[in-house]
């Protein structure tokens, strides 16, 4: 369970962020977070892992209180805590596996994450969650030479391998198209119902969110304006989250996930 209670983010040049956020997220959910540009949703996600640290209120992960300034506490809750980003973040030069390995130092002591001393038990871990996304045949391929939804695929693969209990995901498939969106999202929510792995995912798109999310939050301002499982959030309920009428670009249209684009050519 993730608790918000009556929490601020004020940013240092004192703009506020987030403004009262009261929120229970129960283990296993997967939510969507929808808004207008600015609205908070990358400022909710990243304050549950203390990317963005809260100014006021309570903020816990299970039995763990957020604690930005506590560099071990925080160190422990992100090992439980994986977060995937609209850019991936892996490291392009080296083997999908390796990327996929650097997972693993959230739950191997540090000297040997250092020292890149992965054991077999690592190794394994690593294939399985590559596996679970689809890609166990690229594990020794770079990673810079996969298409963008076989890179976001590395990257949940990264987190999976660290055995989290939560996911957090922003904008996870901005800069993909609609078919290898739905993918990436067919993964995450099927990671979500087989492991039970909480899904908080940021979105731009009404119809992606409606058809992986149960329950969507929607944010205007810093604050949540509505809050509900899936089919109650109407076109209309959308409008009233956006202050506007709804129009193309809410929607990424493609409906049905198809094979992705071949791979790049290795540079
Ligand atoms: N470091 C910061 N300092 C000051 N203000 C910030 C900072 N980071 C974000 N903000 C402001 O906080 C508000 C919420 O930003 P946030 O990135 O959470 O919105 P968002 O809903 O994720 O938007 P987008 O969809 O464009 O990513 C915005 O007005 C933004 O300009």
């Amino acid at each position: 369970m993730i608790t918000f209670e009556n929490v601020d983010v004020v940013y240092p040049n004192g703009f506020k962020g987030l403004d009262n956020i009261n929120l229970e997220i129960a283990q296993g959910e997967f939510v969507a977070i929808i808004g207008l540009s600015g609205a908070g949703k990358s400022t909710l996600i990243r304050a549950v892992n203390g990317l963005v640290p809260y100014t006021n209120g309570a903020l816990t992960v299970g039995e763990t209180t957020v604690n930005p300034k506590n560099k071990s506490k925080l160190r422990k809750l992100r090992s439980k805590v994986g977060m995937i980003f609209q850019q991936f973040n892996n490291v392009g030069r080296i083997s999908v596996l390796n990327n996929v390995l650097i997972g693993r130092s959230a739950v191997t002591p540090t000297w040997r994450s250092l020292i890149g001393w992965y054991g077999a038990e690592d190794k394994e871990v690593a294939f399985q969650s590559l596996e679970r996304v689809g890609i166990v045949d690229k594990a020794y391929n770079r990673a810079s030479a996969l298409s963008g939804g076989q890179q976001q695929r590395v990257a949940i693969a990264r987190v999976l391998a660290q055995d989290p209990e939560v996911i957090l995901a922003d904008e996870p498939v901005a800069s993909l198209d609609p078919p290898t969106a739905r993918r990436v999202l067919g993964d995450l929510r099927k990671i979500q119902k087989e492991l039970g792995i909480t899904c908080i995912v940021n979105m731009h798109h009404l119809d992606l969110a409606r058809d992986y999310a149960d329950r969507i939050i929607g944010m205007r301002a810093g604050r949540v304006v509505f809050d509900g499982p899936t089919e109650e959030a109407t076109d209309a309920v959308i409008e009233d989250v956006y202050q506007r009428s709804l129009n193309e670009e809410d929607v990424a249209t493609s409906q049905n996930p198809s094979e992705e684009p071949a791979e790049k050519e290795t540079v």
